[in-house]
């Protein structure tokens, strides 16, 4: 006990700790990172369950703040030996200005890395996108790809737009001098889709599963392959390499890695139905009810209607061209590069990913059971 004390000396600063990728990141350090002596939680929205934290062993501050807001942002990294940045505005539905989306993710990226270097801290972990790579507007299929896969990698969405600029200025910065002479090093890990308990997406689906009575309908064809990773993975990716980054800062500095673990390829919505199925849904084939071309139509129509309504009320539908193309282009990683680097191996089978999800629809609000 005493020694686990003596060893406990690192501060961890989680930007976006109370979301729902910031949240298990912020579970998994309390779990796994013995060396934790105080973990700083710095977020726009705190959450109430922060307050059952604080009485472990690790001493649990709760920051509200705004990454765009640059003296907020230096107060929380000051002292922090390892910042991990997973704040950001994840709007692919028009809700935000692409203003706004460019201010947190971009101008809110660069203050954590000007108050790192301000401030002394020395690594930064920086949650990116696979969004950042693809789809690009081309519709390009990107089939089990790594990170050297070449790619053409062009946006036009001010969300992956902003996470490939913010990832670049993340890269660029590794090897800065930071306050007392020593180097920056910092990396990016890019997530396919996430899944798991607390998945905003997936809670939607369900309820609009509920609402047609137990059935959601097939949109996008069988053979579309999307890559998923589930979020307890993805939390220890972040952990592990937060970890590893001081001793293998010349191999992982400035490195780029994709998040995977065993999760099966699928479509968007076969996948989803691996949860959805055993609460009761149904996927229905409904090819020949709703063609493709009437689903490109839909969607272009739900971006005129929010445009026209933009000044009565905010119509945000989970259906637009955009979510349309990403959910209908091949986009899966196959990769082992985390593992060479930094010794992950995924920490969640996929049976236990499967189950703790399923287990978390079932006991969702409303839910059918
Ligand atoms: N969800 C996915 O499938 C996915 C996939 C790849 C990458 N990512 C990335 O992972 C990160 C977390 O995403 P998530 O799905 O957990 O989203 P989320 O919206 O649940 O979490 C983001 C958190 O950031 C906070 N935040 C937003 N603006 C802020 C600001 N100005 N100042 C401080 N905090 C602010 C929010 O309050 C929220 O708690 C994001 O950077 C996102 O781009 C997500
Ligand atoms: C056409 C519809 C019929 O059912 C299905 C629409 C599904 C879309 C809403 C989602 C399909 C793919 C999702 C994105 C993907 O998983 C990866 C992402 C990267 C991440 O950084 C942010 C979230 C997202 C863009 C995610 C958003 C929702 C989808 C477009």
């Amino acid at each position: 006990m005493a020694e686990s004390t003596e060893a406990r000396k690192l501060v961890y600063l989680v930007t976006g700790g109370c979301g729902f990728l910031g949240e298990h990141v912020v579970r998994m350090l309390l779990q796994r990172e013995p060396r934790l002596l105080e973990l700083r939680v710095f977020d726009l929205h705190l959450g109430p369950w922060l307050e059952e934290l604080k009485t472990g062993p690790v001493q649990v501050t709760a920051i509200q703040g705004d990454v765009t807001q640059a003296h907020e942002v230096t107060a929380a990294v000051a002292g922090a030996h390892v910042v991990i940045h997973t704040a950001g505005l994840v709007d692919v539905f028009g809700r935000a200005s692409p203003e706004t989306i460019y201010e947190v993710n971009v101008q809110g990226t660069k203050n954590v890395i000007e108050a790192c270097v301000q401030t002394g801290t020395r690594f930064l972990v920086y949650t990116s996108s696979m969004e950042v790579v693809g789809p690009n507007i081309k519709g390009h299929p990107f089939y089990r790809g790594n990170e050297d896969t070449p790619y053409e990698a062009v946006h036009s969405h001010p969300y992956p737009c902003s996470k490939a600029q913010a990832e670049r200025l993340v890269l660029e910065a590794n090897g800065r001098e930071v306050h007392g002479g020593l180097p920056l090093v910092t990396c990016a890990l890019r997530p396919t889709g996430i899944y798991g308990e607390g998945h905003q997406i997936m809670r939607d689906f369900y309820h609009q599963g509920l609402r047609l009575g137990g059935r959601l309908f097939r949109a996008i064809p069988a053979s579309v392959e999307h890559g998923r990773v589930y979020v307890g993975n993805v939390a220890w990716m972040h952990v592990l390499v937060a970890r590893e980054l001081e001793q293998r800062a010349a191999l992982m500095g400035g490195q780029v890695y994709f998040c995977y673990d065993e999760s099966p390829y699928k479509s968007y919505e076969d996948f989803n139905m691996e949860f959805l199925g055993p609460c009761g849904l149904r996927l229905v084939e409904s090819r020949l009810l709703v063609p493709y071309w009437l689903l490109v139509l839909l969607a272009a129509l739900n971006a005129l209607l929010q445009w026209l309504l933009r000044p009565l009320f905010l119509y945000a539908p989970l259906l637009n061209p955009y979510t349309l193309a990403v959910a209908n282009t091949t986009f899966t990683v196959s990769t082992d590069k985390a593992q060479r680097h930094f010794g992950y191996v995924p920490l969640f089978s996929w049976e236990d990913s499967r189950t703790r999800t399923i287990h978390w629809v079932q006991t969702m609000e409303g839910s059918a059971r």
